[in-house]
């Protein structure tokens, strides 16, 4: 493998795509000392989680929150009657405030530490990058010593026959739409799906949502799509698991989705169909074979390093993550940078990311969060576990604010008792879940965490029933 840093090279580290791997890689390099540049292709700069993705989305969620609280006032004595949503208000809303977010991060790129070229880039070779401008004018090439390739995702949108003749919005779209159409299919059942599918009947649409798998959130913990489909169904949603789909149609402007679920051939027609079936990495266009960097299932392979198989060619965010997110993208950003830096002072390229915290959050509603290893992971790992685990319902704080949904659940290693993971599915899970991640950090023990006060009554103080059982079963 080519391990040559080429004098020549104008830049030190050149980062692909601004957007929180990229900003995060940047930053980190410039502090290192390295001389920095960045090369977006956006029409805006800010990224993904500012732009169309975290942020506004979590804007609008708070709406349907808000919506649903009221939709309960009588429950908890209050005289308020539910009288809809004013979409474009919550939309103006999100626009302002991600124009205020959107202008810091476009401040912190512009702020003089790194070089900004504005255009999309690809390999020439292995240190050559061209610049096709996004004014137009003419393409240019630069060179660096190493780089970080950081360019994110793009919406997938599988090839189900009639879906592009139908027509079809992805999270872009209805995070920036003034109108909502009254019915809704949500084809997916990941983050995207149930996030949108909780703020779109959360401001009175109906919805059907539509998952391939026979559980949402595949992969996580089985009983928390249990939880979710149950209380999603209490809303008025219909939710359809283990599903194939046929074909989509166009029926007196209305689109008609037929597709088997179970056994039984069904059908539905809506307004509209929200796509959330997935996010492909961005590679197209970036010419990579021309810099000998291989791709893995699509996103671009890595070491632990953040290495790509070219070892001066760094990568970090969704392009080449195990996890979608936006505190993994940072993290391998910003270890790019510092192995960047390592390799150009010809030092080890000696850190690696950890996964052993690694988060994820759902701010569907209930709430779902996760951290560490879950049950199927450990198993195969053939760790010794023991898991404990507490309903909300039966849980005083929870009982008090009415958000009984969900549970809590914690795995401990069987012999020494350092909490593995947890998972929580209910109100303020996403909050609730950093209590463990903390003692998480600090290798706490279930043992520990019996030991730590907790406030009551609280929803925190939930975690000291499955630490509790955990350390039961360990003590015999
Ligand atoms: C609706 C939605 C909600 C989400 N909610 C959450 C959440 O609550 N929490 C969470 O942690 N994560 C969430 N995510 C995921 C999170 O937004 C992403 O994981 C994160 O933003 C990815 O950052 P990134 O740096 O990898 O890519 P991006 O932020 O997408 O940055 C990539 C940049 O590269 C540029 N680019 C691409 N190709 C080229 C090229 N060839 N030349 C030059 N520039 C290029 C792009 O223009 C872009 O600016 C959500 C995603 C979506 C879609
Ligand atoms: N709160 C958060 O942290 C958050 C929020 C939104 C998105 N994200 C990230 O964005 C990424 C993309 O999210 P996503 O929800 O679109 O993707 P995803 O890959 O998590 O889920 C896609 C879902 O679509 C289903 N699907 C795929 N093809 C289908 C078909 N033909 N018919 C029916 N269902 C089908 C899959 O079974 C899967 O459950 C995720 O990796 C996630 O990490 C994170």
């Amino acid at each position: 493998m080519n391990t040559d840093l080429d004098p020549a090279s104008h830049f030190d580290f050149i980062v692909i795509g601004g957007g929180s791997g990229g900003y995060a890689a940047a930053r980190t390099a410039h502090s290192l000392g390295m001389s920095v540049a960045i090369i977006d292709g956006a029409a805006e700069l800010g990224g993904l989680c500012i732009l169309r993705g975290c942020m506004p989305s979590k804007t609008l969620i708070e709406s349907a929150d808000r919506n649903l609280s009221i939709r309960r006032a009588a429950e908890f004595g209050l005289k308020a009657q539910p009288l809809g949503a004013d979409i474009r208000a919550i939309r103006d809303r999100k626009r302002t405030l991600i124009a205020d977010f959107a202008s810091y991060r476009q401040g912190q790129l512009e702020d003089g530490r790194f070089v900004i070229y504005r255009g999309h880039a690809s390999f020439v070779d292995a240190h050559t990058l061209e610049v096709l401008p996004r004014d137009g004018s003419a393409s240019f090439q630069v060179r660096g010593k190493t780089f970080c390739i950081a360019t994110g995702s793009v919406a997938s949108v599988p090839p189900i026959p009639g879906l592009a003749e139908a027509g079809f919005w992805t999270s872009d779209e209805v995070l920036d739409t003034d109108t909502l159409p009254e019915t809704f299919a949500v084809l997916g059942g990941g983050a995207i799906a149930l996030e949108m599918a909780h703020y779109l009947e959360g401001v009175g649409r109906k919805v059907t949502l539509i998952q391939r798998s026979e559980q949402f959130l595949t992969g996580l913990d089985p009983e928390c799509s249990a939880v979710i489909e149950k209380a999603y169904a209490h809303r008025g949603m219909t939710c359809h698991l283990g599903t194939s789909i046929h074909r989509i149609s166009t029926v007196n402007g209305r689109k008609h989705i037929e597709y088997r679920h179970g056994d039984k051939e069904t059908s539905v027609t809506v307004d509209h169909i929200l796509v959330a079936m997935g996010r492909s990495p961005a590679t197209d266009g970036l010419n990579l074979e021309a810099a000998k960097v291989s791709l893995t299932k699509k996103k671009i392979a890595i070491q632990p390093t953040m290495q790509s198989t070219q070892p001066h060619i760094f990568a970090a965010g969704d392009v080449c993550s195990p996890l979608d997110v936006v505190h993994v993208a940072i993290q391998q950003g910003e270890i790019a940078a510092r192995n960047a830096h390592r390799l150009i002072h010809g030092k080890a390229v000696e850190e690696k990311a950890d996964y052993r915290l690694l988060l994820f959050g759902v701010f569907s509603h209930p709430q779902v969060a996760a951290v560490g290893a879950g049950e199927e992971e450990l198993r195969k790992a053939g760790t010794p576990y023991v898991t404990g685990s507490y309903p909300f319902n039966d849980h005083g704080k929870s009982m008090c604010m009415g958000e009984t949904e969900g549970f809590v659940k914690m795995l401990a290693h069987r012999e020494s008792g350092e909490i593995m993971g947890a998972i929580c599915v209910g109100p303020q899970a996403t909050e609730l879940v950093h209590e463990v991640v903390i003692a998480m950090h600090y290798r706490g023990t279930v043992q520990d965490f019996m030991n730590i006060p907790h406030y009551h009554p609280t929803l925190s103080e939930i975690w000291t029933y499955p630490a509790e059982e955990c350390a039961d079963q360990i003590n015999g």
